[in-house]
């Protein structure tokens, strides 16, 4: 079964609370949280005040996206605001494992990004660091942009590195994803699958919701 993390960059900001229900109770898994900085990414989004604003409201796995530059500044701030997963893009650390054993420490799980244009082999010295590998299949900065086929590859290649490293890691993808590109996902490997504007630009996030399990259960 996959899992579904709706993205609330494509929520309404001024009805944040409401969407975030709306999709739990459509039986969301994670909720995606996209953290952009302004730097590492041209857009500014989220910070630790509106995951901890949110919290006490919601049990959904929080599942929060560091877009951001110099992302060990920011792991205590969210893990203190209630993140359970805490993923870094690969691009911004330099050195992804002290990063990655630092999330752990603090009592969150650790996830790593890559960029569309970033390889897999920057986590092939890291087995056992590292619980769920976020594939971006849009250059990360904005929602509602379309899918690069060219990631599929990278998919199916970690999974087959995944699989060679043992232990129970997953693999997210990230941008573009909706009905039409689900079948193509899951079948390279993918287990969740982030969705804002499919979601929430949708007449009625729960059957958008349903749409793409359908979708899913054909890939
Ligand atoms: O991290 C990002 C964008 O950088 C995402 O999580 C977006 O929110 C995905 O949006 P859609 O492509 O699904 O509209
Ligand atoms: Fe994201």
């Amino acid at each position: 079964m996959v899992k579904i993390a709706p993205s609330i960059l494509s929520a309404d900001f001024a009805r944040l609370l409401e969407d975030v229900r709306r999709v739990e109770e459509a039986g969301a898994d994670y909720l995606h949280i996209d953290v952009m900085d302004g730097h590492f990414v041209p857009n500014i989004t989220i910070g630790p005040a509106v995951v901890a604003a949110l919290r006490p409201h919601s049990r959904l796995v929080f599942d929060v996206h560091l877009m951001i530059e110099e992302p060990d500044r920011y792991i205590d701030p969210f893990i203190q605001a209630g993140a359970d997963l805490i993923t870094v893009h690969a691009e911004t650390c330099r050195h992804l494992h002290r990063t990655l054993n630092c999330i752990r420490e603090k009592g969150g799980r650790a996830g790593v990004a890559l960029n569309p244009a970033t390889g897999p082999e920057v986590l092939q010295y890291l087995p056992g660091l590292f619980d769920l590998v976020l594939v971006m299949t849009v250059n990360p900065g904005f929602g509602g942009q379309a899918f690069i086929p060219q990631t599929l590859p990278k998919i199916k290649d970690l999974q087959r590195m995944i699989g060679e490293m043992g232990g129970n890691v997953e693999i997210e993808v990230d941008g573009g994803i909706g009905p039409s590109t689900v079948p193509l996902v899951v079948q390279a490997g993918a287990g969740v699958l982030v969705a804002g504007s499919a979601i929430f630009n949708a007449p009625d996030p729960a059957t958008a919701i349903r749409e793409i399990r359908e979708a899913a259960q054909r890939g």
